[in-house]
């Protein structure tokens, strides 16, 4: 199997393009070794690059432990770098389907290649039911989750897939190896739950801390940056446009109040290409 490794502000994936070679059979396991960073090539997960019906492609997700996510917004922007610099789509602006949804993405090039991309992320999602939450409203904003004896103010928003957004003091290892795993299976999101633990430095500079459902912490995270840009609006704390340093770089957020959409910006890298031999295939 031919491979490209790509990483958005150290969020690290196994990009496969499926416009050139057949798509895999087994994914999910495919997955789960190909993440491995021991035994396989190593990254938080698989991403496929396909051809769509509806855009100029589709992402199709799997988290490290093969689980599949409706979106990712560090791996749309490398998807939107392989289709530019690997020539299937030689366009400044894409459209790229993921979980159902077509989202438009605009290219920034340096010296022929793309090196920022800002992705219209589209509306967030609110409403409890649809994220889903069990928390009680019809939002779940600053809503009381108890963890281990402990009392949690949480914020749920769903940027296509589930955010639980918990402002904090500082965000710990205790929070994030400790608290972060628990939330993600609390009975409270039946579809598990990404957690984002967040210090305010000021109404525009955030920092960042997730632990994602399925791939545990990862360097950064994209659909959860968007979603803190939103409980940051939600809950009275920052302005729409806000910088968030996430532990291996920087994205820049904006919750439109004219058309209701996020926007995300924020840099794609291609680390390596190879070709990889899985076990038993
Ligand atoms: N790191 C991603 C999100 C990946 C999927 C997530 N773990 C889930 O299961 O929803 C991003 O940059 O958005």
């Amino acid at each position: 199997m031919r491979f490209t490794k790509m990483h958005g502000a150290g969020n690290d994936y196994v990009y496969v393009d499926c416009f050139r070679q057949d798509l895999p059979s087994n994914i999910e396991q495919l997955a789960i070794a190909a993440a491995d960073r021991h035994f396989g090539i190593g990254g938080d997960g698989l991403i496929l690059i396909c051809p769509s019906e509806r855009a100029d492609a589709e992402m199709r997700m799997y988290n490290a432990d093969g689980s599949y996510s409706e979106m990712c917004g560090n791996g749309i922007r490398c998807v939107a770098k392989y289709m530019y610099d690997h020539g299937l789509a030689k366009k400044e602006t894409l459209t790229i389907e993921s979980g159902g949804n077509v989202l438009t993405l605009e290219l920034s090039t340096n010296g022929g290649k793309v090196d920022r991309v800002r992705v219209d992320m589209g509306e967030p999602v609110l409403e409890a039911a649809q994220i889903p939450t069990r928390l009680g409203g019809k939002q779940v904003v600053e809503a009381p989750l108890e963890c281990d004896g402990n009392l949690y103010r949480v914020t749920a928003v769903s940027m296509g897939n589930p955010h639980c957004v918990i402002f904090v003091a500082h965000a710990s290892d205790d929070l994030v190896f400790g608290v972060g795993p628990q939330i993600e299976h609390d009975p409270a999101f039946p579809n598990r739950v990404n957690v984002e633990f967040v210090e305010q430095i000021s109404r525009t500079q955030l920092r960042q801390r997730t632990w994602e459902r399925g791939s545990g912490e990862t360097l950064a995270c994209g659909t959860g940056a968007s979603a803190v840009c939103v409980a940051g609006v939600l809950t009275g704390r920052t302005e729409r446009c806000v910088e968030i340093d996430l532990l291996g770089g920087r994205l820049e957020l904006e919750w439109n109040e004219t058309d209701n959409h996020v926007y995300m910006t924020g840099p794609a890298v291609e680390v390596f290409s190879g070709e990889w031999f899985p076990a038993g295939e």
